[in-house]
C-alpha cells in the first residue's frame, strides 16, 4: 500500500540515472507519505560532514546565551543566524529548540541580483559562529549542504519524469535558484518527567507544518546524552512523524544511515497538485537526550513566479484533505502564479498567526 510503507531508493542506482519515476510518484502523490529514503550515500560526502556538524550543533546550542545573542538577527525576523525562543508555540515562546539558519551553498546569493532588495529578510549575507565553535562549523555546513543539494537534484529529475511537466522542478531549483537554506537544529533534552513522544502540545518539539520548499533533504538525526555529548542509538520514542491525506500519523523509521527527502509546498504548486507536500511534526524523545538535526530546504529563487492560474482550484481542493492540521493553502494562496518570496512571506504570517510554525 502506497500509504503505509516508506519508499527506499538506492544511491548508486539513483545517481547512475536509473528510472525511479514510478517509485517517486508513489511516494509523493496524494496517497503517498510525501517522504522517501535514499540508502548508500557515500560516507565521505554525507556522513563525515554530517557528524562533525551535528556534534557542533550541541556545542553551539549549549554556549552561553549572551554569546548566542550576538548572532541573533531580529532585523531579519531571525531567519538567519541563531534563533531560539522567537517562535510562539501554544502561546509561549518556544525554547525547546535552537536553530542556525544560513544560505546553504554560498554566503552572498543576492550579489548581482536586481530583485533581491525586495526580499530583505531572505537575501542578507550569511554570518557564521566561528568564534564560538570554530571554522569547522561553516565548512561542514557547506560541505554537507552541497552533497544533499546534488542528491535532491537526482530525486527531482525522477519527480519531473513522474509529472511529465517538462522538467519544471529541476529547472526551478537547480538551474534558476540561489535560494537554498540550511537549518541546523538542536532539540533540547526534555527534563525528567516531561511528557515525551506524545502527539499533542507538550510532547512536541516541533508542531505540525508543511515545508514551503520544493524538497527538503534530511540526513539522519543524531541522538546525544545532552550533558556529555555521548551518542546513543536511535531513540525509540520521538522523532519525525508525518500525516497522510487519510489523517493517519506515521512515525518515519528509515533504514540506518538513510537520507530522507520530503516534498514541500512549492513542489505541490509547481506540479498543480500532482505531487503533495507532507504535513509533519517532531515528537520529543526520552528525558536527558537531545536530538541534533539538519534540514536543507531546496527552493525556487525569491522572484520566481510559480504555479498557473488554472490550477488554483484543484490545488485548494486537494489541499483540503490536510484538514485543519496546518494552515490551508487557500488562506495563503489567493492567486497564481505567485512570486515564491511572496508565498514565503504569506505563509510565515499565517503560521505565526496560528502559532504552529516548525
Ligand atoms: O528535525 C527534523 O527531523 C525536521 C525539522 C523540520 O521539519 C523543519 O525544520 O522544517
Ligand atoms: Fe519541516
Amino acid at each position: 500500500e502506497a500509504e503505509s510503507s516508506l519508499t527506499v531508493l538506492d544511491y548508486d542506482l539513483l545517481v547512475s540515472g536509473h528510472d525511479y519515476s514510478v517509485e517517486v510518484a508513489r511516494a509523493y502523490s496524494h496517497d503517498g507519505l510525501g517522504i522517501l529514503a535514499v540508502t548508500g550515500a557515500p560516507n565521505q560526502t554525507v556522513d563525515e560532514p554530517r557528524l562533525r556538524l551535528l556534534h557542533l550543533a550541541r556545542k553551539l546550542a549549549l554556549s552561553p546565551p549572551a554569546e548566542l545573542a550576538k548572532y541573533e538577527r531580529p532585523e531579519l525576523a531571525y531567519a538567519s543566524g541563531w534563533s531560539r525562543g522567537r517562535e510562539v508555540f501554544k502561546g509561549k515562546p518556544d525554547l525547546t529548540k535552537g536553530s542556525w539558519y544560513a544560505h546553504a551553498l554560498e554566503d552572498t546569493p543576492a550579489v548581482g541580483d536586481a530583485a533581491a532588495h525586495r526580499f530583505p529578510l531572505i537575501t542578507a549575507p550569511n554570518v557564521w559562529p566561528s568564534a564560538l565553535v570554530g571554522e569547522e562549523f561553516e565548512a561542514s555546513f557547506k560541505a554537507l549542504s552541497r552533497a544533499l543539494y546534488e542528491l535532491a537534484g537526482h530525486v527531482l529529475r525522477n519527480a519531473d519524469l513522474a509529472i511529465g511537466a517538462g522538467g519544471v522542478l529541476r529547472r526551478t531549483t537547480h538551474e534558476r535558484s540561489r535560494l537554498h537554506v540550511g537549518r541546523l537544529l538542536h532539540y533540547y533534552a526534555p527534563a525528567e518527567g516531561e511528557a515525551a513522544g506524545e502527539e499533542g502540545g507538550e510532547g512536541q518539539w516541533c508542531g505540525w507544518h508543511n515545508d514551503n520548499s520544493v524538497i527538503t533533504v534530511l540526513p539522519p538525526a543524531l541522538w546525544l546524552r545532552e550533558a556529555t555529548g555521548e551518542p546513543v542509538d536511535a531513540c525509540e520514542a520521538g522523532g519525525l512523524v508525518v500525516r497522510t491525506r487519510k489523517g493517519r500519523k506515521v512515525e518515519v523509521r528509515p533504514p540506518q544511515g538513510a537520507v530522507l527527502l520530503q516534498l514541500g509546498e512549492a513542489a505541490q504548486i509547481l506540479s498543480s497538485g500532482a505531487l503533495m507536500a507532507t504535513p509533519h511534526a517532531v515528537l520529543k524523545g526520552s528525558s536527558s537526550l537531545s536530538r541534533e538535526a539538519f534540514a536543507l530546504f531546496v527552493e525556487p529563487h525569491w522572484d520566481e513566479q510559480i504555479g498557473t492560474a488554472d490550477s488554483l482550484r484543484a490545488l485548494h481542493e486537494a489541499d483540503a484533505a490536510n484538514g485543519d492540521v496546518i494552515p490551508p493553502l487557500s488562506r495563503r494562496l489567493r492567486k497564481l502564479p505567485v512570486e515564491f518570496g511572496q508565498f514565503l512571506a504569506d505563509s510565515f504570517a499565517e503560521y505565526y498567526a496560528s502559532s504552529q510554525r516548525g
